[in-house]
């Protein structure tokens, strides 16, 4: 399918006028203002601006390469930014990164344990040089895990390390948790119980910042979500503002074509700030032409008038993260009736040939 553009309804980005705004009264517990990191020539980070409140679940997305790890690591200290500037836990990473760390518990993407040690030495050795360790918590953590901790981490398989990493740095009760990629090697099951830690550190006031690249990972656990693109913040959104959003597939009646200054004058003006149309071209139908409506804010009041343009093969589908990654970093939107099986498809060739459907 290709799909030309053609846009009826604001071009800037859809936003509910009932979805929260940051409430500006609760305390940022994170705040970057135009921060940059450049690597010689090659500029990682160009003028991030980035609020995480106290309480937040705080989800950072963004393809390999797009700075999350470089953004996460500037914000403790451990690389020097370039310019802007940064303050976590009220201390500034340039000036203090001391006081960063003493109130923030950092699982790095690439977490480096001592080979030598048992995995309870290791707790042990974490929970004695944090000022906030606590060895009995982070045993029960392992436990959670089924972790078997008598082993050498150098007799770890990686998913077993990535459970040690977890133990020791979800039990110190500070007021920040940064976790690069958190569930990276780990079964299902486990990542589970790693969302279920990590939604229980949040119920213990804790703040929350975490990067993955699945996405219903940060859809079912965070509470706002950042996107990174080539160093760049391309995007901040409230979950509940996702939650109300949709994407309605449809045709419009046959041989008619779109007339983009009629539909964008049909919008009532209640909406149209909340309403963008865009013509793609589908394979499937069979010459009429198709739209995409994208909704923002509650779709009831908008059923009337999108039944008002007599569409056919209507389908609506609630917009979700995947949907908004795309469109941040690709831009490729297809119409997913173009893929769709009929009903008498068979199902089962796409079984025996692994095809999940
Ligand atoms: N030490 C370094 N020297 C030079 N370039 C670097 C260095 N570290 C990272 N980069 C580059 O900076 C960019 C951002 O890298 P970063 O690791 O922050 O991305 P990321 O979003 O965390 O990626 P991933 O999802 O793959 O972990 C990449 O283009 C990377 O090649």
């Amino acid at each position: 399918m290709t799909e030309t553009s053609v846009p009826v309804g604001p071009e800037s980005q859809l936003r509910p006028n009932d979805a929260p705004e940051t409430s500006a009264t609760v305390a940022p517990v994170v705040v970057c203002e135009k921060l940059s990191k450049n690597y010689g020539g090659f500029q990682a980070l160009a003028d991030c601006d980035l609020h995480v409140n106290a309480g937040d679940i705080f989800g950072l997305l963004g393809p390999n390469g797009a700075g999350k790890t470089t953004l996460i690591r500037s914000l403790l200290g451990y690389l020097q930014i370039s310019g802007g500037k940064a303050s976590v836990c009220g201390a500034d990473p340039r000036i203090d990164p001391v006081r960063v760390r003493q109130n923030v518990s950092y699982l790095p993407g690439d977490a480096r344990l001592p080979r030598h040690l048992r995995g309870d030495g290791v707790l042990r050795f974490f929970a004695d040089i944090h000022p906030r360790g606590d060895l009995a918590r982070s045993r029960k953590i392992a436990d959670a895990l089924e972790l078997d901790t008598r082993r050498h981490v150098g007799m770890m398989s990686t998913g077993m390390r990535q459970k040690l990493a977890l133990a020791v740095v979800l039990a110190p009760a500070t007021e920040l948790l940064i976790l690069d990629e958190p569930t990276a090697n780990l079964d299902p099951t486990v990542r589970g119980t790693v969302l279920e830690l990590v939604a229980q550190a949040h119920r213990e006031g804790r703040t929350v910042m975490f990067s993955s690249h699945v996405l219903s990972e940060i859809e079912d656990t965070c509470n706002r979500v950042a996107f990174l693109r080539r160093g760049r913040m391309a995007l901040e959104l409230q979950m509940a503002e996702l939650f109300q959003r949709h994407r309605v597939w449809a045709d419009l009646p046959a041989g008619e074509s779109f007339d983009q200054p009629a539909v964008a004058a049909s919008i009532p003006a209640a909406f149209r700030k909340r309403i963008k149309i865009t013509q793609v071209d589908s394979v499937t139908s069979g010459g009429a032409a198709s739209v995409r409506i994208d909704t923002a804010g509650d779709l009831a009041p908008m059923l009337p008038w999108i039944t008002s343009l007599g569409l056919h093969r209507m389908r609506i589908e609630p917009l979700g993260l995947r949907a908004i990654y795309d469109s941040v970093h690709h831009d490729t939107l297809e119409d997913p009736r173009d893929h769709e099986l009929s009903p008498d498809d068979e199902i089962a060739d796409h079984i025996s040939s692994g095809v999940s459907v």
